[in-house]
């Protein structure tokens, strides 16, 4: 019997993976070109398809998909690895995905479920959850917690608190001329309040921001800060922030892009880690408040951040109506508090912050509107310019309100709002099956000719009339807050902080643009983040400088 001898050297190895790669890639195009409904899109690249967009296009990504709208119109594709993401703007569209109804086709939000199942988040939390029924349930305690009255009230004072500590170190930290980054001050406010609001932890973000760029606030040590407090702190935001800028990497990135190519794997394994250190010291806070609240006897009052609600949600030292829901009525697992805190502490830092500094380069640009604004803030305090504000001065500040979402209509900080269809449906005349995925791009839908008189202008005015406002929200003119079930449940809590920090900066600083010919920055990951927002601060008529 002869036997032949197969050599694989170097040659038969590059014949076989090439020939390996063109059948991959054959296969992807005939899925491609066989797909139903075919929509137009540009080409896709093998695999890939348009995935990277977002980094070649990094600045300018929505410019990008707008001109996209411009070439095929309301309704057209991209491809993020083998997902097939139909981009719409269309207005009976847009109604559909949005319907508020409890029989909707269209409650769910993702549905790619191998990077949350690695991840160990499939089918928990709020934003990415596709599980209804655990959707339903988180998304109630989280609503009634954020939703009290208390809780609001206590939100200003909480904004205030911060705000004033913020406040003393642009005393003593910042002269009249120095440039500084307004995106890492907004980002450092919004954590701590959030934070304090949401586990009734203090922590020391915008003390850690400025330590590390005033060396004359160390030199003065207006405060003694414990500096083992202050580097814990930072070490639980900077996971917060890694981890929740991750999920997109999850949501996206194929698996095995993720476990083989050497940059994503560290990527991945950076994200593990993140998401490791956060749960710890999650379960850490919630564990040691479940003690204090043991230890306080019952006729004392607890404190009101959503933490404490949670722990004692349906339990005898309740302190809110959580309980009074038919449907739920266990107390909550730490598991459970503890991806509920992750949700509204993921909700609440990035979007607000971003609105915030979105808001700061349109006024220095629009310097009547500023003007106005300010007269309103200063009408409001005329009395006394550094008393307290209060939860009901808010209403009192139409025109803040309205220069905030006019702002967020021609700057959102969330551009997609994005869902996917449980039951098949027609859409743009086809039958689409379950599971086809949808993405709203606002920006579209905010400079529509037909929904906004001049959408080009930059009007503050269009939000100033109360019944101009509700038709825009009610026909989903303005979706900042997205819209239906699934609309953003802290769109209360995100307008009385941006009020409470529009007033509390311009009553008594103001803040210009170093470089007026400098473009506004951004990058898109799950929301629109201002980039490198460089202001100058200084305080109005001096009068803060001597207080
Ligand atoms: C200016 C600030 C904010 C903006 C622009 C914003 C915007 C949005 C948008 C567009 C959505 C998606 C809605 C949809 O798909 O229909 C959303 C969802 C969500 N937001 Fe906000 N948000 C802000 C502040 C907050 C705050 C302060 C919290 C909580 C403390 C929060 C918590 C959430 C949560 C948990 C979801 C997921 C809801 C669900 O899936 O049921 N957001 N937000």
């Amino acid at each position: 019997m002869e036997i032949y001898k197969v050599s694989f050297g170097v040659y038969e190895l590059f014949m076989l993976s090439s020939t390996l790669l063109t059948i991959s890639i054959i296969n992807y195009y005939y899925r491609y070109y066989t797909r139903k409904n075919p929509l137009p899109a540009p080409f896709p690249l093998p695999f890939v398809g348009h995935l990277f967009d977002d980094s070649i296009y990094s600045n300018n990504f929505c410019d990008h998909l707008q001109l996209l709208h411009s070439k095929y119109g309301d309704i057209y594709e991209q491809w993020y690895g083998r997902i097939r993401i139909i981009f719409v703007t269309k207005p009976e569209y847009v109604e559909k995905l949005l319907s508020a109804s409890t029989k909707s086709k269209y409650l769910i939000r993702v549905s790619n479920p191998e990077g949350l199942k690695d991840l160990g988040v499939y089918g928990r939390g709020l934003l990415l959850n596709n599980d209804v029924n655990s959707w339903k349930y988180n998304r109630q305690f989280l609503s009634q917690a954020i939703l009290t009255s208390n809780f609001l009230k206590e939100s200003v004072d909480c904004t205030q608190a911060i705000f004033n500590e913020m406040e003393e170190y642009w005393r003593v930290g910042l002269e009249d001329n120095t440039v500084t980054d307004f995106t890492e001050w907004s980002h450092s406010l919004t954590t701590d309040i959030i934070f304090k609001l949401i586990t009734g932890k203090k922590m020391w973000t915008v003390a850690s921001y400025f330590l590390n760029v005033s060396p004359k606030l160390k030199l003065m040590k207006m405060k003694k800060f414990d500096e083992k407090i202050i580097n814990e702190s930072s070490k639980i935001s900077k996971a917060f922030q890694r981890y929740i800028a991750g999920l997109d990497f999850f949501l996206y990135t194929p698996g095995w892009v993720r476990n083989y190519i050497p940059s994503f794997r560290a990527t991945q394994r950076e994200i593990f880690e993140a998401q490791r250190l956060l749960y710890e010291n999650l379960g850490k806070i919630i564990q040691e408040r479940r003690k204090e609240i043991e230890n306080t006897p019952k006729d004392e009052k607890l404190r009101y951040d959503m933490l404490t609600q949670l722990v004692t949600a349906n339990t005898d030292r309740s302190i809110s109506d959580i309980n009074n829901n038919q449907e739920f009525t266990k107390p909550l697992s730490d598991e459970d508090i503890r991806d509920i805190v992750i949700e509204a502490l993921g909700g609440g830092i990035d979007t607000t912050a971003n609105v915030l500094c979105f808001v700061i380069y349109y006024l220095a640009h629009h310097p009547d509107v500023k003007n106005r604004m300010i007269q309103e803030i200063d009408e409001l305090f005329s009395q006394n310019q550094n008393r307290p504000i209060t939860y009901d001065d808010l209403p009192q500040l139409i025109y803040c309100e309205a220069v905030i979402k006019e702002v967020s209509r021609v700057m959102p900080t969330t551009p997609f709002v994005g869902r996917v269809s449980s039951e098949p449906d027609r859409i743009d005349n086809v039958e689409w099956e379950a599971n086809t995925r949808y993405m709203i791009f606002t920006p579209v839908i905010h400079s529509n000719k037909n929904y906004w008189n001049e959408p080009e202008k930059f009007d503050v005015n269009r939000f100033i009339d109360v019944d101009e406002q509700k038709k825009h929200s009610e026909k989903n003119h303005l979706i900042m807050w997205g819209g239906g079930l699934r609309q953003c449940p802290g769109r209360k809590l995100a307008m009385i902080e941006l009020k409470c920090m529009l007033a509390l900066t311009f009553r008594n600083w103001d803040v210009e643009l170093a470089d007026m010919d400098s473009p506004l920055k951004s990058e898109i990951s799950i929301v629109r983040s201002a980039k490198d927002l460089k202001v100058k601060i200084k305080p109005r008529n001096n009068k803060m400088k001597n207080t």
